[in-house]
């Protein structure tokens, strides 16, 4: 009588951290993906892959060999369609990593408060902006990238490499000023450009009022590791948009926190 090959079964501790890894790179997709265009392509391809096993089972020749050349060229496809989410997935894994382990090392240096004043000088002109612009009622778009990106940014940027202060932001979006369509781009401590036409995002679940402005200022930062500040012309409210998030109306100095964190 032959027993059963119960070693197929045996779960190794390796096991188990390869399954809660295969779930936690699952889960991530899924956040990546949620709300996005990209669920229904993801649900077009499963539907394919699964009429290919069908037509396969009831021997249909013609199909099989039709939705097996789709299957063979599969991988190729989810590159293409997915490169936005393939990209924000690598930047999530590699750069997010780094950065954290720099801000530690300038805590470790200086201490915490000292890196806290540090910051607060940085971000109270952005902040002064945001106030004014808010208070007339002026259209704004500033982006906060972690890593300039040159030819991501530079494209279709007005170079401007300047120190951040609160009077040059005004003056950028003015509705006079020629630069004022787009959106800033502030990273290394500078504003690096001005007048930057972002990718849109797809999201099919945003609130109406959302246009251009806020499709750009959230698509940015699902294409980058960037977050973003879109003040709104209609009502002069706040958002901030961090991967492919977006918080509505938020106060000063829920602004100042969120810099605090990611500026
Ligand atoms: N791809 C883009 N990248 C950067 N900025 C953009 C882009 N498309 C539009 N904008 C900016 O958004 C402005 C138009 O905003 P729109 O009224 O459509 O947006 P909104 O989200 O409704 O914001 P608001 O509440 O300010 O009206 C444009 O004048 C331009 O400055």
């Amino acid at each position: 009588m032959h027993s059963l090959d119960l070693s197929l079964f045996k779960i190794t501790p390796i096991n188990i951290l390869d399954i809660l890894l295969v779930t936690f790179l699952i889960y991530q997709l899924y956040n990546l993906i949620r709300g996005t265009i990209a669920v229904n392509i993801l649900l077009g391809m499963a539907v394919i892959y699964s009429l290919y096993f069908v037509v396969k089972l009831l021997q249909m020749q013609l199909l099989t060999e039709i939705l097996g050349y789709f299957k063979d060229v599969a991988v190729i496809i989810i590159v293409v369609v997915f490169q936005q989410e393939i990209r924000r997935f690598l930047l999530l894994v590699g750069k997010s990593a780094s950065l954290q382990r720099n801000k530690a090392w300038w805590r470790y240096f200086f201490g915490k408060a000292q890196a806290e004043k540090n910051n607060y000088a940085r971000i109270k002109p952005i902040i002064d902006a945001c106030k004014s612009l808010k208070q007339t009622r002026t259209g704004a778009l500033i982006v906060f990238a972690k890593y300039y990106d040159e030819q991501f940014y530079q494209n279709s940027c007005e170079v401007v490499d300047a120190k951040i202060s609160k009077r040059l932001l005004e003056s950028i979006f003015q509705k006079t000023s020629p630069l004022h369509d787009g959106a800033v781009v502030i990273a290394e401590n500078k504003i690096k450009s001005a007048s930057c036409i972002l990718p849109l995002t797809d999201k099919v679940d945003l609130p109406p009022q959302f246009g251009l402005r806020h499709r750009a200022g959230i698509g940015v930062t699902e294409a980058n590791e960037a977050t973003a500040i879109i003040v709104s012309e209609e009502t002069g409210e706040i958002s901030y948009a961090k991967q492919g998030k977006v918080k509505m109306n938020i106060s000063f100095a829920e602004l100042e926190k969120l810099l605090n964190k990611d500026f």
